[in-house]
């Protein structure tokens, strides 16, 4: 009957950790031009394992062709499902559409157990991530399992550092800052102390973020697949990962250059085009890892005017007067008369608070935030924090 076609299954939220069963994890996997991504790709398809996995070689956010496909491979067959582009905008389309096209494809050979999805070189992992996104709630089928960027040891530190034309954050570091994983490959090229520096410089940007070494891209698949990386399954897996996370420092040179920042906040969900308007206004300066944790329980409408302000109005400046601008933004923070924790997941200007199964053990709650982005300065996000977002907090 259509009535019950129509009626969304509500799924307690005690009974079911993470993703329900039926959504199919989609890895993104990202990183420089060269850099191991397809042999990283190939690797997972040839080694053993009990999944049927689709790969997806995108265009996402590249180019403005009117029309895009979206090529898959599955046991060695290749499919093509063509995008339609609405209002020939390409981030809507891409978004309304990338989706759309999975399913179809879905439909069609039947259902994978997984999508590794290969970003071009140079394209925004975050506009890619949001696609995924803004439909959880429209119960797709599919939903992010993590990004993973794939760096070249060799060329990798060149590419982190490239200075942009009008200051724009390059596209590497764009990559390390929103990953969950990073894979350092070609050691084979690099004595170890260029192989220090690279780690380095990847840790200064993110400071969450896991960093494996490879040569061929060759991984142990349980550290690249089924990370969870944006669904509540492990609460408490990310508590931890908070609690080691380092606070960094910059690692490029600071620029003074007068930046331009348009006050051009969107209230409606559609995100994407506004990431255009930012990074065509962006000035130059470090991404970094700022972290800090705070006690007691949060008033729920303020941390959402807290976040907007800084993800969307840019409100927040640091001492020099520019713009904090965060890229990615994760935490475990206490609501007033919630038993659960509840985690915070922030990519670009995207961002969600769920409820986790995970109960508050520790009295009083701890609040774990983390900010990956540029002119960050941890104690003025940390003020603001406390005396506008935390019932009698205090700081640790
Ligand atoms: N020496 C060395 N070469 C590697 C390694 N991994 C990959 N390569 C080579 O590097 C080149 C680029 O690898 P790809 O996997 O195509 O890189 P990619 O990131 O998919 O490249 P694009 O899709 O063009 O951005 C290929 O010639 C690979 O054979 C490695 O660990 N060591
Ligand atoms: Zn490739």
């Amino acid at each position: 009957m259509e009535e019950e076609d129509d009626c969304p299954e509500l799924v307690p939220i005690d009974s079911q950790p993470g993703p329900p069963a039926r959504q199919i994890p989609v890895t993104i996997i990202t990183g420089y031009l060269g850099a191991g991504k397809t042999t990283l790709l190939n690797y997972i398809l040839t080694e053993q394992h009990n999944k049927r996995i689709a790969v997806i070689l995108n265009e996402f956010g590249e180019g403005s062709a009117l029309e895009k496909s979206l090529a898959v491979s599955q046991a060695g067959e290749l499919y093509e499902e063509w995008l339609e582009l609405r209002n020939g905008c390409l981030c809507c389309s891409v978004k309304d559409n990338g989706l759309k096209a999975i399913e179809n494809l879905m439909e069609k050979k039947g259902k994978f157990d997984y999508i590794l999805l290969e970003t071009t070189g140079l394209a925004d992992p975050g506009a890619v991530a949001s696609m995924f996104w803004v439909d959880a709630e429209l119960g797709s089928d599919v939903y992010l399992d993590g990004i993973v960027t794939v760096i070249d040891a060799k060329y990798g530190l060149q590419q982190l550092k490239e200075e942009k034309a009008e200051g724009l954050v390059n596209e590497a570091s764009r990559q390390v800052a929103l990953a969950d994983l990073t894979i350092i490959n070609k050691t084979d090229l690099v004595e170890e102390e260029e192989l220090d520096q690279v780690r380095d410089t990847v840790r200064s940007i993110n400071g969450l973020v896991k960093i494996l070494e490879t040569q061929r891209s060759r991984v142990d698949l349980c550290d690249v697949l089924d990370l969870h990386s944006f669904d509540c399954q492990d609460g408490a897996k990310l508590t931890e990962k908070l609690q080691l996370a380092k606070p960094t420092r910059p690692h490029l040179d600071k620029h003074i250059v007068s930046c331009r920042i348009k006050g051009n906040a969107l209230s409606e969900p559609c995100i994407t085009p506004r990431l255009q308007h930012f990074s065509e206004n962006s000035c130059p300066a470090s991404i970094l890892t700022a972290t800090f944790e705070v006690t007691g329980d949060l008033c729920e409408d303020a941390l959402n005017t807290f976040i907007q302000d800084l993800l969307w109005e840019k409100k927040f400046c640091n001492k020099a007067g520019e713009p904090m601008s965060v890229i990615r933004l994760k935490g475990i923070v206490s609501f007033a008369g919630k038993a659960h924790q509840v985690m915070l997941q922030g990519v670009h200007e995207l961002y969600e608070l769920n409820e986790t199964p995970q109960l508050w053990e520790e009295n009083p709650h701890t609040n774990r935030l983390v900010f990956i982005g540029k002119n960050l300065d941890k104690n003025i996000l940390q003020e603001i924090f406390i005396s506008t977002v935390v019932m009698d907090g205090v700081k640790k």
